[in-house]
């Protein structure tokens, strides 16, 4: 792969596909990892005297405009990071996108708004996917892709913009595949992974790789609810992906085969609404049951003290963790503990520590650690993950060549 090194960026257009995917409550950016993480990349460029234009998606908008997913609010702190003015443009490939390009001067950068309001970015159709992206080819001379968050999505963006454009990878995304390749390679064990999170249709696949290689797996967070149901628990309303059911009996089938030890929930805190993430608002109705006793009319929300212990226990000894995904509700305070416990467990192990996806990274942060002490911090959860299974992710195999 070209690294940014290899392109003559000078007074060219450059199109920098990013991860600006960070954590909102209510327009106010909670945590800006992503964005910190990219800057270096986008202040080299600017540097080197290119007109950068800058893409990303947030959130998961129906292909039309939706005010409450806008970029808006990044275009101001990536402008307080890089320490210069960014321009942001009100839509993507439009008419403000083009005349903001158009007026870049060299050593100036430009945020086009969400690439997700467009249909065509995340269009399972190649036709619609291409003529979006020949109409984003239109805005740019080169193409550095460095939204490491978004390699394993086959989008316009991602996937199709770099076979248009001369392209190179981005400082972000060689670091990240730098560091993961470690854990594709020979790990050290006890190798531990901790599954938990809310995108469960998409991260229970990974675990059908991790049974040949990781020694433990501890399901946490959404994830867990799938688990309990189809060992025949009540889950009341809590998040559950029942077509999945058969897939997660098979991989505990798998596991007791493989001697890989699945280690699931034996108590968890419920409530019988959703916290209010925005106000913190107390739970009144909060309570802590045992995993094989969800009420009906109740929602899983984090793992409960026993669980914690029990995770604690499970990570002691391992030399190597990768953990996705919270294990509660960490936004609301009285459903953080367990993603506490989670990420103090990793500190206390003297294991290779690797913490992949965006809130799991900000859970971190917002939750006080030092970052510094984590082995990694991944600014991709799905992306380190499918890296992790050793599959091919679009938006690398699209930057080779
Ligand atoms: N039991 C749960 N029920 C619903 N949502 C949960 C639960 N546990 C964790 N979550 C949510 O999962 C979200 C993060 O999921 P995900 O996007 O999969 O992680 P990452 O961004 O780290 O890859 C957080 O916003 C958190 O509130
Ligand atoms: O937040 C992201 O992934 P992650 O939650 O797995 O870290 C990326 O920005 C990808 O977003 P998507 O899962 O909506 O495609």
């Amino acid at each position: 792969m070209k690294t940014i090194e290899d392109l003559d960026v000078a007074g060219k257009r450059v199109f920098v596909r990013a991860d600006l995917n960070v954590p909102l409550s209510g327009g106010t950016i909670t945590d800006d990892g992503r964005i910190r993480a990219v800057a270096p990349t986008i202040a080299k460029l600017l540097e080197r005297g290119a007109k950068v234009v800058v893409a990303s998606h947030l959130g998961r908008p129906k292909g039309e405009p939706d005010p409450q997913f806008s970029l808006a609010p990044v275009a101001v702190r990536l402008g307080e990071i890089l320490g210069r003015p960014v321009a942001f443009a009100a839509d993507t490939v439009g008419e403000s996108a083009k005349a903001t390009v158009a007026a870049l001067a060299d050593g100036e950068v430009t945020l086009l708004e969400n690439l997700r309001f467009n249909a065509g970015e995340t269009s399972k159709d190649d036709a619609e996917r291409g003529a979006f992206a020949d109409e984003l080819a239109g805005l740019a001379d080169l193409y550095v892709g460095d939204g490491f968050g978004a390699v394993h999505r086959k989008h316009a963006s991602v996937y199709d913009l770099p076979a248009r454009l001369p392209h190179a990878v981005g400082d972000l995304i060689a670091t990240e595949v730098g560091v993961l390749k470690r854990l594709t390679e020979e790990v050290e064990r006890p190798y531990v992974v901790v599954l938990g999170g809310s995108k469960v249709s998409d991260k229970v696949g990974v675990i059908d790789n991790l049974l040949g290689k990781a020694d433990r797996i501890l399901i946490g967070g959404g994830m867990a609810y799938t688990f309990l149901y189809a060992l025949g628990h009540e889950v009341g309303i809590s998040l559950l992906q029942k077509d999945q059911v058969p897939t997660v009996l098979e991989y505990l089938e798998r596991g007791k085969q493989n001697n890989v030890e699945f280690v699931l929930p034996v108590d968890v805190a419920v409530s019988a609404s959703f916290p209010d993430t925005k106000t913190h608002a107390p739970v009144e109705d909060f309570e802590i049951v045992d995993a094989d006793g969800i009420p009906a009319d109740k929602e899983g929300l984090d793992i409960g003290p026993k669980t914690r212990a029990l995770f604690a226990e499970k990570l002691a000894d391992a030399k190597t963790v990768f953990w996705n995904g919270p294990v509660g509700v960490f936004e609301h305070p009285t459903f953080a503990e367990g993603t506490k416990a989670v990420a103090q467990a990793l500190l206390d192990s003297d294991a290779f520590t690797v913490v992949g996806g965006g809130d799991s990274a900000a859970a971190v942060r917002i939750l006080g650690f030092d970052e510094e002490k984590f082995g990694h911090i991944s600014t991709g959860g799905g992306a380190s993950l499918e890296y992790l299974e050793g599959k091919t992710l679009p938006g690398l195999a699209a930057l080779e060549g």
